[in-house]
């Protein structure tokens, strides 16, 4: 596969995936974004800056996670590899449980994507297969993708989604510990069987969460209980467990986001005053809480091509130049992909 562009800019939502009991299933896009720009070069370097979250901690070569995700997909496209020099701005806490991973993944992949003369010959089914086999699971990279909430599963063929209706007067609020949990510990607090009655129970609250979303905001707090996976996590998640408990004590439908530790808040209009007061009570952002209310992105990850002149790679030597926007350019927006 030729390229079309040798530079693009992404933009990729972060997710809370589960919602209670929708466990590896039901995931939510939330407004805030990492941005991701990306420069192919003609030499073989390969050089990554990284602005706010993860600065410091995250490998700056192939290994970065939105290197690996960018390379498979050229890989798979057959587009012949070249020198990135990329510079990531992020928003997204690490370790936290809002889908920093899931983002950095996808914002390779519609890098790439973009990046193709034939964008469209990596396919929407492709980008989360994609996605989902380097998150292992596709409950965040399909909001990550295409917005809103979305309900993910697997078949012989491969994941699949679909997105779900969000009534407008849900308010969505992360309570953000200043402490990382990563997924694979929190994964590895789960037994590997649930009884009969606790599957049944957390079946329905599943099903009742999509009409909850959708036209009920009212049944939010019956609809967000899980008996699959939060209990067990309750050791390895800390003061969240506490916050969590004093929330729902209150009647507010409150859930851990993702594998935690932030407590995730999806509140109708009859549970905003009791999440506010029983946040003003118990969340004290001096004391390492971040209290975040980012509303629900509708659009997911979009990529912009920002130069169409891959015939001309630039010898990367320079630092980031020739920037301008053509006229005419393609904006890919991950939720349209077909
Ligand atoms: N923007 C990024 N760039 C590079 N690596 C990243 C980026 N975001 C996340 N990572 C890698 O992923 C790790 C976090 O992934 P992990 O799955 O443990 O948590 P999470 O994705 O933040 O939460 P959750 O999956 O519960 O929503 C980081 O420690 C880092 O290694
Ligand atoms: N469904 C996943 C989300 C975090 O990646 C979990 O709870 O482990």
């Amino acid at each position: 596969m030729q390229l079309g562009a040798d530079h693009v800019r992404v933009r990729v939502p972060a997710t809370s995936a589960n919602l209670g009991p929708g466990f590896d299933s039901l995931g939510l896009a939330l407004a805030l974004y990492d941005e991701v720009e990306v420069r192919l070069v003609a030499s073989s370097d390969v050089v990554v800056e990284v602005h706010g979250e993860g600065a410091g901690n995250v490998p700056l070569g192939e290994d970065h996670l939105v290197v690996r995700a960018l390379r498979r997909t050229m890989e798979l496209a057959g587009a012949v590899p070249t020198g990135i020099h990329m510079t990531c701005h992020n928003v997204i806490p690490h370790g936290r449980g809002l889908g920093s991973s899931s983002a950095a993944v996808v914002a390779g992949i519609v890098a790439a994507r973009a990046l193709l003369a034939e964008p469209r010959a990596v396919d929407a089914a492709t980008v989360l297969a994609l996605a989902t086999e380097f998150e292992g699971h596709p409950d965040n990279a399909a909001p990550a993708i295409q917005g809103g909430a979305t309900v993910a599963w697997t078949t012989d063929e491969g994941p699949r989604a679909v997105g779900l209706d969000v009534d407008p007067t849900i308010e969505a609020t992360v309570l953000v510990p200043d402490v990382r949990l990563a997924t694979s510990r929190a994964r590895a607090a789960l037994p590997e069987r649930v009884s009969h009655g606790d599957a049944a129970f957390t079946a329905g609250r599943a099903a009742l969460l999509v009409e909850a979303l959708a036209r009920r905001p009212e049944l939010l707090f019956d609809a967000t209980e899980d008996r699959l996976h939060q209990p067990y996590r309750a050791a390895v998640l800390g003061a969240s467990s506490e916050l969590l408990k004093a929330l729902r004590d209150e009647g507010v439908p409150a859930t851990v986001s993702g594998a935690g530790p932030t407590v995730l808040v999806l509140a109708g209009p009859g549970h905003r005053a009791r999440r506010d007061a029983v946040l003003a009570d118990l969340v004290d952002e001096t004391a390492g809480w971040r209290r975040i209310s980012p509303g629900i992105d509708m659009t997911g990850a979009r990529a912009r091509r920002i130069s169409g002149n891959p015939g001309a790679l630039s010898s990367g030597s320079s630092g980031v130049t020739g920037r301008h926007v053509v006229p005419g350019s393609p904006a890919v927006r991950g939720g349209s992909m077909q």
